[in-house]
């Protein structure tokens, strides 16, 4: 990592330190997180922590939604091994931006986050086959021209996207309380990637709302009672996977619900738009708006071009990604 002066420490989460850099020799401002804990001294489970990080933002590179890997280093200097992800440095996360902001995004800006958002969402689940499992505002970065990146692969995995050979049980907890799915809620351990387009629900009614989160629990139980009280159950129990939920049998799935009330929390969005919320927030996976169906709906196709300004620069780097994945040469970014 002698190639990179460390200027200022930019971020700090569970699994690493992120500091932004300048590579000596072009110049270059990028993020390095350097990874907790890591000391190699054979711990696989340590370095498979790392590579599985590294192997999803690999296989994100050229995606213009989906922060870039420049490299990944494994550091071997005396008294161990320290593990190392250089990315480009994109600016302050969501969540710092709305704090910032103080106020709600107006419709057609918050549909301009979501189309990007939702864009990296179908790339990841649609052409590369991973789930992210940690997004919220923390783990979405501004640049200096507006746009959204999504970052922190540190939670994400591949899985089959051919459902017949599904590669579950998967990790629970995954994805931060008040992000997290009902499913997930509910103890399921082979969701997929519904867990993902729940949470970007969540970061929608968020911009919406000016920053307040939707469902602020405090325990997996309130979270879950929040989430019914605001949305109802939409019909999770006729879902053929709830009768095998660890969870289906609690008292909190029991209890008579009133409808959803979401309509009257957003009462300003169009009905368009609310069409793209309230299916974001379906509490049953089975009926969930995917990615690629949420950008099928009228609220994106029939919006005007102006509400996408950026729409040039972000469709070259588009291109790049889908030459990538239909099979031109990979980059070589993993260098450990
Ligand atoms: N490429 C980047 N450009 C600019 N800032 C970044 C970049 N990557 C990460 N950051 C900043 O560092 C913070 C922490 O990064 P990251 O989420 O990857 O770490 P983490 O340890 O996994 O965090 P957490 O435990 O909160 O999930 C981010 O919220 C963001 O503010």
């Amino acid at each position: 990592m002698e190639h990179y002066e460390r200027l200022e420490k930019i971020g700090e989460g569970a699994s690493g330190v992120v500091y932004k850099a300048r590579c000596r020799r072009t110049g270059a401002v990028v993020a390095v997180k350097r990874l907790r804990g890591y000391c190699g001294n054979e711990d696989a489970e340590e370095e498979e922590v790392f590579l599985r990080e590294a192997r999803c933002l690999e296989a994100c590179r050229g995606h213009p939604s989906l922060v870039e890997l420049r490299a990944a280093h494994l550091d071997h200097a005396a008294g161990g091994v320290a593990a190392f992800l250089v990315m480009e440095y994109v600016g302050p996360s969501l969540a710092q931006a709305m704090r910032e902001r103080g106020r709600p995004f107006p419709e057609a800006e918050c549909r301009r986050l979501m189309r990007q958002l939702l864009e990296g969402a179908r790339a990841m689940h649609e052409s590369l086959g991973v789930l992210h499992r940690d997004l919220k505002p923390d783990n979405v970065l501004v640049d200096a021209h507006g746009n959204l990146k999504i970052c922190d692969f540190g939670m994400s995995r591949f899985f089959a996207k051919d459902t017949t050979k599904s590669t579950a049980p998967y990790t629970s907890p995954v994805v931060t309380l008040w992000y997290r799915a009902p499913e997930l809620l509910l103890g399921s351990r082979d969701y997929d990637a519904g867990v993902d387009t729940w949470a970007l629900g969540c970061i929608m009614a968020e911009l919406l709302s000016g920053g307040a989160p939707l469902f602020p629990g405090r325990s997996e139980m309130d979270q879950l009672n929040r989430v019914f009280d605001a949305v109802g159950m939409g019909g999770i129990e006729s879902w053929p996977g709830f009768a095998r939920l660890p969870r289906a049998g609690s008292p909190l799935c029991a209890r008579p619900r009133p409808p959803s009330r979401l309509r009257e929390m957003f009462p300003a969005l169009s009905a368009a738009g609310f069409d793209v919320l309230s299916g974001l927030l379906d509490c049953r996976p089975d009926t969930r708006l995917s990615a690629a169906d949420a950008l099928r709906r009228p609220w994106f196709t029939d919006a005007t071009a102006a509400d996408s300004p950026d729409q040039q620069p972000r469709n070259a780097c588009g291109a790049r990604f889908a030459a990538r994945v239909g099979g031109a040469a990979a980059a070589d970014a993993i260098v450990v």
